[in-house]
């Protein structure tokens, strides 16, 4: 399955909150969307499922355009602000939502059912009422409606918020599992890149609605050297190492720390010493950087609280 999104735009009145999104998603791959609050994350999600009227764009899935065929919605498992009936147990929530969803044989559907509680820990209390669950309770439910039914596509906002570290790592573990032996496409949004880089094969970093990044996660330095002095050995070393390693005509520009103790030797030998020495970070890491403001988020949780239904 792909998922193409092309040039999506969406203006809630005269706020632009998404600019000309682009991207595609394939079976398989999972991508994490990263971003400060109100960079758009969940503007996107909601104008994939169609819970919101994108401006403009178009919304694909293996070419057909999902707003003139909105049941390949039904291929979408989604996690974004879930609604629980909250006098009903977590058992009886996910089997409503099953039975709205498909007829299956009782036995079956139990299976299922079972199986998926197991999967996001909630087996144990699937009898107890919604409503005596805690937050990280309630988000492990809602992550086990969007694996109701195994759909190729998941698209989760915010799977990890509210859960400790075990139940981050639990989630990180269905996330892996579903994208690597079930062929799921996954995009899921999170504010922080240290928590997810390691299980996306791409992220997308949206900033103020614009995408500012979308590839793998780097992390590559590179060290800017500037000595005292430039003379004919450092030259001929630097030579050895790479051909760009001349940034401007005193700056060594070096890829590894290994080429950076290289030339340190040398300078220590020769009584040479450093006018400056500069780690550049990657691309990814420099737009990340001094932007999440975990203060925000921390009070921005107060409203992320799943909604519930009480009788
Ligand atoms: N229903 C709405 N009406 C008007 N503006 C909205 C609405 N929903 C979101 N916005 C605005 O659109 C922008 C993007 O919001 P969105 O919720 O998509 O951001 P986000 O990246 O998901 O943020 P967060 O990390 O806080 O969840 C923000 O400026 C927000 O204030």
């Amino acid at each position: 399955m792909m998922l193409e999104i092309k040039e999506v735009t969406k203006y809630y009145g005269n706020h632009l909150a998404l600019e000309k999104f682009s991207t595609t998603i394939r079976s398989g791959e999972i991508v994490g969307l990263i971003g400060k609050n109100g960079s758009g994350k969940t503007t996107l999600m909601n104008c994939l499922v169609n819970h919101i009227h994108f401006t403009s764009g178009q919304i694909l899935i293996d070419g057909k355009n999902l707003m003139e065929n909105k049941s390949l919605i039904s291929r979408f498992g989604v996690l974004i602000e879930s609604s629980f009936l909250d006098y009903m147990s977590a058992y009886d929530n996910l089997k409503l939502l099953l039975e709205l969803e498909q007829k299956q044989d009782k036995r079956k559907a139990d299976q299922q059912l079972s199986e998926i509680l197991k999967l996001v820990g909630l087996y144990e209390r699937r009898k107890e009422r919604v409503k005596n669950y805690s937050f990280g309770m309630k988000q492990r439910l809602g992550l086990a409606q969007a694996l109701l039914n195994h759909k190729p596509l998941l698209i989760l906002d915010e799977p990890l918020v509210g859960l400790d570290v075990m139940g981050r790592e639990l989630v990180k573990e269905i996330i892996r599992n579903k994208a690597r032996n079930e062929e799921c496409a996954v995009i899921f949004s999170d504010h922080n890149l240290n928590e997810v880089k390691d299980i996306c094969d791409r992220i997308i970093y949206l900033d103020n609605g614009t995408k500012m990044y979308d590839g793998v996660f780097e992390d590559h330095k590179k060290y800017a050297v500037t000595p005292e002095r430039l003379d004919k050995e450092l030259l001929a070393h630097a030579a050895t190492i790479g051909e760009h390693v001349l940034a401007e005509p005193d700056i060594l520009m070096l890829d590894s720390i290994a080429e950076l103790n290289s030339v340190l030797q040398i300078l220590v030998r020769k009584n040479i010493s450093v006018k400056e020495l500069e780690v550049i970070e990657g691309s990814l890491i420099r737009l990340f950087k001094g932007d999440m403001n975990n203060a925000d988020h921390a009070n921005d949780m107060q409203n992320r609280i799943p909604k519930t239904f009480t009788s």
